[in-house]
């Protein structure tokens, strides 16, 4: 087994008074993809952005490549990690290539100049998520749906190790959700870690699964491992607190909530 590439230890993510996360142990491996599921409000996006090195975590340690994050510098990290928000805010009229370009810049010399092998890069990294032919737009003007194809084209530009990804898969439509999951599990020399709503998604295009647990009182727990073991009726019943339903179709499992 290939040494853990993102792990954290003990570790403990706070938003305001709230726990989020305590003690979590859990290792991250190239070839993983992971799904990070659980209801509105649980931590999911705080998670995430702890584990970018986005905000310090309240207790414990977050490693990458064996390293502590907060010592790698920014313009490092950047090299490692790849992170899509779930919200993009576009203060200046870039042009969409400009866009994904910027995903280049951790890799520019020392003049900061880009080369025409990042120019071959971002454009193919646009064709792959089918938005080539909006190279030229201003990427103010996107839809929700495009700007998010957009996002996951500079994600693929960027070539790091690590991608931490938020729902990507927010504002997609049925085929382009599909192809996105298809996407992600192409990623096979990288480690993936993306929230989701939809845990059917999940079924589809993840390896692993850290779901949210409620605890009675005090923390809450998190639950990873490989996916057919924690996406479990149960489970998913625990954490959304709604009975699941397994059904199969065509050889692939679904899940659906059942009739209240
Ligand atoms: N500074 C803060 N002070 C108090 N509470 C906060 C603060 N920042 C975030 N929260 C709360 O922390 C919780 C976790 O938010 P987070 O965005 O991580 O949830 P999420 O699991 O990603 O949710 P969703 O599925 O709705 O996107 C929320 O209840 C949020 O209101």
């Amino acid at each position: 087994m290939n040494a853990p590439l993102l792990a954290t230890r003990a570790l403990q993510v706070r938003a305001g008074q709230r726990v989020l996360v305590d003690g979590l142990d859990w290792q991250v491996r190239t070839g993983e993809r992971w799904a990070l599921l659980g209801p509105n409000g649980c931590g999911k996006t705080t998670l995430l952005r702890a584990l970018a090195g986005l905000r310090p975590p309240a207790g414990g340690e977050v490693e990458l490549g064996g390293r502590p994050l907060a010592r790698i510098r920014t313009r490092e990290l950047a090299t490692l990690r790849a992170w899509c928000p779930q919200h993009h805010h576009d203060a200046f009229g870039l042009s969409v290539l400009e866009v994904v370009l910027a995903a280049r810049q951790p890799y520019a010399g020392r003049m900061g100049w880009l080369g025409p092998d990042d120019e071959r890069l971002a454009l193919e990294a646009l064709q792959r998520c089918d938005v080539a032919h909006l190279a030229a737009q201003d990427v103010r003007s996107l839809s929700g749906g495009e700007r998010q194809r957009v996002a996951l084209a500079a994600m693929l530009a960027q070539a790091t190790p690590l991608v931490l990804l938020d729902e990507p898969t927010a504002h997609l439509d049925v085929p382009h959700q599909l192809a996105a999951c298809a996407l992600l599990a192409q990623l096979h020399d990288q480690a993936v870690v993306m929230s989701l709503h939809d845990v059917n998604l999940a079924l589809r295009c993840c390896t692993h699964a850290l779901l949210w647990l409620p605890d009675g009182n005090g923390a809450p727990r998190w639950m990873a491992g490989p996916l057919d073991q924690v996406l479990h009726p149960d489970h998913l019943a625990r954490a959304y607190g709604s009975r699941m339903l397994a059904v199969t179709l065509e050889g692939h499992r679904y899940y659906v909530p059942a009739p209240r």
